[in-house]
């Protein structure tokens, strides 16, 4: 009983029912109401038909002084009045599941997005679509059982007990309390047999849409190392599972089923036995004798309902569950109270104070004690060996992640002084791996922002795409694909390049930025990287070393250390590791990308 509680306390979590659901509490009381007046309709019912009885075949037990005319007439109209208001209540339903729906879809989709990157690495990710979808389904399930079964069978219950309870001696209500304790009884207990095989078919299933979610992803990857076997594998065991626990918990669904309508069926026997017994002694009317049978069954129905329906309110209630557990994931907070919801400063330097940080919040540090100020306007690269911790620092500037010691400085402000998403609205990043999403070029360059077309263009001509768009015969309304796909590696790249223009953004982060650009395109791009980041505050993080041997400076990352930092003249000469990584790549066959005019090289430290 316990366990539904908290059942029933999920369910009012999901859906926000104490906060901003006005609509939703109007529409619960009307449902409450209706669902009340229809019960009491329901019980009159059988009560006026016993009436009707006695009044025809002239019974003197008759309670009500009306004429049979007048009986018939109220009879009538309580059946055309409980049938009008159970399609009033059908309207007000779908009004009210669909608004409870909407908004725990809203709820969630505002959580599963606020949730911390690391989330995201994991496999769970994969199943969201489908604990989303049956969330839904469960929060449909449990108002409808709640409001059309529970809510009513129970009412019914109660009040036919009184009226069997005023109008009969004792044993007739005695036997049919029994046998509905006795039936709640079996309700409960089957739940909580069921419950885990239930949890157990529920994972197996979230887990088939897993790897359908990874196949679907990687689908090129699969084919081109022969996966397919190994994937449908994986699927197969999952759906085997699936198929064990679903049958185990139908089986025994049946069985408790069988178990219920034996407790209230076998009721029925002794309970006409005692009534006719009753109409033979006369302490009964024939009216009576015909009303508990009604009665009876009338209530047998609802019951095999309610047993279903109980079983519908678990089942539902595990769907909800599963939300629960990703609802109760903290979601990224900004760690100061009331941060700043905007970056006001024009002048934006970035400070790296003794930043320690290590992913798994352990002392596996990815960062030690890294320390280095970009002043405003700069261009800084960051050079390392792969695994160096390059990616993580423009990780900790976008606060995908917090950083574990020391601090991160903003023009003259703690990074974590701002929101999340003041920080991430300054800064504009282009990534290795650029995501677009499956819609046309022109969304995927300014997200619904309606640029028009001419600064889009201006945009595309910066990084060199502007007559490949022209040539294309839907132009900016040309969908690109599955995470554009339709593009090339490179077009993706100089994609991501050109909205990050767009944004306008105070800070830009070059992560790999050029690596799927040919050797001359590179050079092109690179030479409009310069020429955007002019005035900015600007990080660029490259293996080629011809793409950023003209920054103001150039940070070399070791093993999440910064073990040098100079100009590329000054580091050729003092830093063993960046010769090596020069003479790795031999950029001196190549020319280096030329520098923009007036960018300033400061002096080297110390100097
Ligand atoms: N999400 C993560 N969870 C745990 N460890 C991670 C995560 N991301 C990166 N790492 C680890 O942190 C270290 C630094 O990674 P990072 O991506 O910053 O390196 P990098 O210098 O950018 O490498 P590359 O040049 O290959 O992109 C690596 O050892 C990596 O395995």
């Amino acid at each position: 009983m316990r366990s539904f509680y908290e059942d029933i306390k999920r369910f009012f979590r999901a859906l926000n029912f104490s906060g901003k659901s006005e609509g939703l509490r109007f529409f619960f009381m009307s449902l409450m109401f209706l669902s009340v007046f229809s019960s009491v309709l329901t019980v009159i019912q059988p009560f006026l038909y016993m009436e009707l009885i006695d009044s025809i075949v002239g019974d003197s037990g008759s309670r009500l002084s009306l004429s049979t005319e007048s009986i018939i007439f109220i009879y009538g109209t309580c059946f055309i009045i409980a049938r009008v208001a159970d399609e009033l209540w059908k309207a007000v339903f779908t009004d009210f599941t669909l608004s409870a729906q909407r908004q725990l879809a809203d709820k969630a989709f505002d959580h599963i997005i606020r949730l911390p990157s690391a989330f995201f690495l994991g496999k769970e990710k994969h199943t969201l679509p489908s604990i989303i979808s049956k969330a839904r389904y469960g929060v449909h399930e449990i108002i409808s059982v709640s409001l059309e079964t529970i809510i009513p069978v129970t009412l019914e219950f109660l009040l036919v007990s009184l009226i069997i309870y005023i109008l009969f001696p004792g044993t007739v209500l005695t036997i049919l309390i029994i046998s509905v304790v006795i039936f709640v009884f079996v309700a409960i207990w089957g739940s909580e047999k069921i419950r885990p095989w239930q949890r157990k078919f529920t994972e197996e299933n979230n887990k088939t849409h897993q790897v359908l979610g990874e196949i679907l992803s990687s689908e090129e990857a699969v084919k081109s190392f022969n996966m397919e076997d190994c994937f449908k594998g994986k699927y197969l065991a999952h759906m085997t599972a699936f198929e064990k626990y679903c049958t185990k918990f139908f089986r025994w669904s049946a069985f408790i089923g069988s178990m219920q309508m034996l407790s209230v069926g076998g009721a029925l026997i002794p309970m006409l036995l005692i009534s006719f017994k009753l109409l033979d002694s006369g302490a009964i009317t024939l009216g009576a004798f015909v009303m508990i049978n009604v009665l009876t069954i009338q209530l047998i129905m609802p019951l095999r309902r309610l047993a279903f329906a109980y079983r519908q309110v678990k089942e539902g209630a595990v769907d909800i569950e599963q939300l629960d557990n990703v609802l109760s994931i903290p979601i990224e907070t900004d760690r100061v109270g009331g941060a700043d919801k905007n970056i006001e400063s024009e002048s934006l330097s970035i400070s790296f104070k003794n930043v320690y940080f290590s992913y798994m919040n352990d002392d596996k540090y990815v960062l030690k004690d890294v320390s280095f100020t970009i002043p405003h306007g700069k261009t800084y690269a960051f050079v390392g060996a792969s695994g160096a911790g390059k990616s993580t620092i423009s990780r900790l500037i976008m606060r995908y992640y917090d950083i574990s010691e020391g601090g991160i400085i903003l023009g003259d402000k703690n990074l974590e002084s701002f929101s999340r998403d003041a920080v991430r609205r300054s800064v504009g990043i282009v990534s290795q791996d650029v995501v677009l999403f499956n819609d046309t070029l022109r969304f995927n360059l300014d997200f619904g922002q309606e640029l028009s077309d001419q600064k889009l263009m201006e945009s595309l001509k910066s990084v060199g795409l502007d007559d490949f768009v022209k040539s294309l015969e839907n132009g900016l309304n040309t969908v690109v694909g599955d995470r554009g796909m339709k593009l090339s590696g490179g077009q993706r790249q100089r994609i991501g390049i050109a909205r990050a223009v767009l944004k306008e953004p105070k800070i830009m982060i070059f992560d790999e930025a050029t690596s799927s650009l040919d050797m001359h395109t590179e050079k092109t791009v690179s030479k409009n990287i310069n020429a955007v980041s002019r005035e900015k505050t600007t990080i660029i993080i490259a293996h080629r070393l011809s793409t950023i041997m003209n920054a103001d400076k150039i940070l070399v990352l070791d093993q999440g250390k910064v073990v040098s930092s100079g100009t590329h003249d000054e580091l050729i000469s003092s830093c063993e590791i960046y010769k090596k990584l020069y003479k790795t790549e031999d950029v001196s066959k190549e020319t280096a990308t030329p520098c923009v005019e007036g960018v300033h090289i400061p002096a080297p430290p110390g100097a």
